[in-house]
Order: C-alpha cells, then sequence, then structure tokens
C-alpha cells in the first residue's frame, strides 16, 4: 500500500510540477521572441497571486485526498485523460501564440498598434481565442490529472468566468482596431470557450 502510494503521488506530483514549469517557461520565452527582452516584463510569466492561490488549494485538496481516499487518486485513466488534456491544451496555446506573433500580447491592447495585424489563419481558423481555449483544457486538465475533483470543478467555473468577462472587453477593442473585418471574422469563427458567443 505505501510503495502504491509513493509512486502514485510521485508521479502524480512530478506531472503536475513539469506541466507548470514547462508552461510558464516557455510563456516567458517566447514573449521574449517575439517582443524583445527589453519590453517583456516578468508578468509574462503569467503567475498571479490569485493563481498562487488557486494552485495552493489544489495541492492541498491533493494532499488531504492522498492521505485520506488514496483509493480516490488510482484511477489512471482518469489521470492519464488529464494528463492529455494538459499536453493539448498547452500545444493549442503554444501554437495560438506562435501563429499570432507581436499580435499576441499578454496584456490586452487598448490601443492599435500598427503592427498589430488581424490574425485568422492556423489555429484561428478554428476559433477566434485558441490560447484562451487552450489555457482552459491546461488548466482543467492539470486537476484531472491529479484526480482532484473539487478543483477540477472550481477551476473550470474560474477560469471560464475569468474568460466569459476578458473575452467581452478584448473583442471590443478588436472591433475598434479592424472594424467589418472583425464583425465578419467573429460571425464565421466560434470563440473557442464553451457559452461564450
Ligand atoms: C493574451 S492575447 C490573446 C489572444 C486571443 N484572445 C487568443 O486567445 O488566442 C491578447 C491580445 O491579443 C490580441 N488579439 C486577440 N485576438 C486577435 C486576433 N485574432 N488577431 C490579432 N490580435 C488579436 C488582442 O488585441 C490582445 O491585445
Amino acid at each position: 500500500m505505501t510503495e502504491v502510494f509513493t509512486y502514485t503521488a510521485c508521479r502524480q506530483l512530478s506531472q503536475m510540477f513539469f506541466a507548470i514549469i514547462f508552461f510558464h517557461i516557455s510563456e516567458y520565452l517566447l514573449a521574449i521572441m517575439f517582443h524583445g527582452r527589453s519590453n517583456v516584463r516578468l508578468s509574462s510569466l503569467l503567475i498571479s497571486k490569485n493563481y498562487l492561490l488557486a494552485m495552493l488549494i489544489s495541492l492541498m485538496e491533493y494532499a488531504i485526498e492522498i492521505v485520506f481516499f488514496p483509493s480516490l487518486k488510482e484511477y489512471w485513466w482518469i489521470s492519464n485523460l488529464g494528463l492529455g488534456m494538459v499536453v493539448v491544451g498547452e500545444v493549442m496555446r503554444k501554437l495560438a501564440i506562435i501563429t499570432a506573433g507581436r499580435s499576441f500580447t499578454h496584456l490586452i491592447k487598448i490601443h492599435h498598434e500598427e503592427h498589430h495585424q488581424l490574425i485568422t489563419h492556423g489555429v484561428y481558423r478554428f476559433c477566434r481565442h485558441p490560447s484562451y481555449c487552450g489555457f482552459f483544457i491546461w488548466s482543467v486538465g492539470t486537476q484531472i490529472m491529479l484526480c482532484n475533483p473539487i478543483a477540477t470543478i472550481g477551476f473550470g467555473v474560474v477560469v471560464w468566468r475569468f474568460f466569459s468577462q476578458r473575452i467581452p472587453y478584448e473583442e471590443y477593442f478588436l472591433r475598434q482596431f479592424f472594424g467589418s473585418e472583425y464583425e465578419e471574422y467573429a460571425r464565421h469563427v466560434p470563440s473557442g470557450i464553451p457559452f461564450v458567443r
């Protein structure tokens, strides 16, 4: 029993830490690649207080459950499904960043800059917000990978609410920058976040 417990915790937690470290370092490096070192702040690591709190709560849930309900963590098909979601979400987000290039900024642009072009090709052909869709899949996937039922629901609700408010705000400016071109794009391509038009 102890051996299984150790293997399970070691494997699931190391997958989690690798996923987090890879996600943030690659975000930072891509930001430097497209915007130059002098234009990139540490905020491009995308680590906020709320994010740290959410990750801490998820690790607390994991610790409590692996001690009191260890069998909950032994559903390997669920954990592997989560791992698959982490990979798919990560690939989707990074494809979005690489496709949009300089048009992709971590902060929402509220003034039109010359180099900012409307991107509608690559992954942007399938949804208007592939990086948000990728992050949504990635973040919920991390909790499914840990077999954390409460944090899975919590992450899903919080991340969905965050993007359901951010998308209309972001698109208000995209409509100002690109006018009818963006209207036409938005008419034919879904947002990529469930139930967000
Ligand atoms: C964090 S990026 C997210 C981009 C997009 N929402 C996504 O999920 O892939 C935010 C910046 O991308 C820009 N942006 C969003 N969609 C865009 C598009 N289709 N073409 C060009 N810029 C876009 C916005 O103006 C904003 O400054």
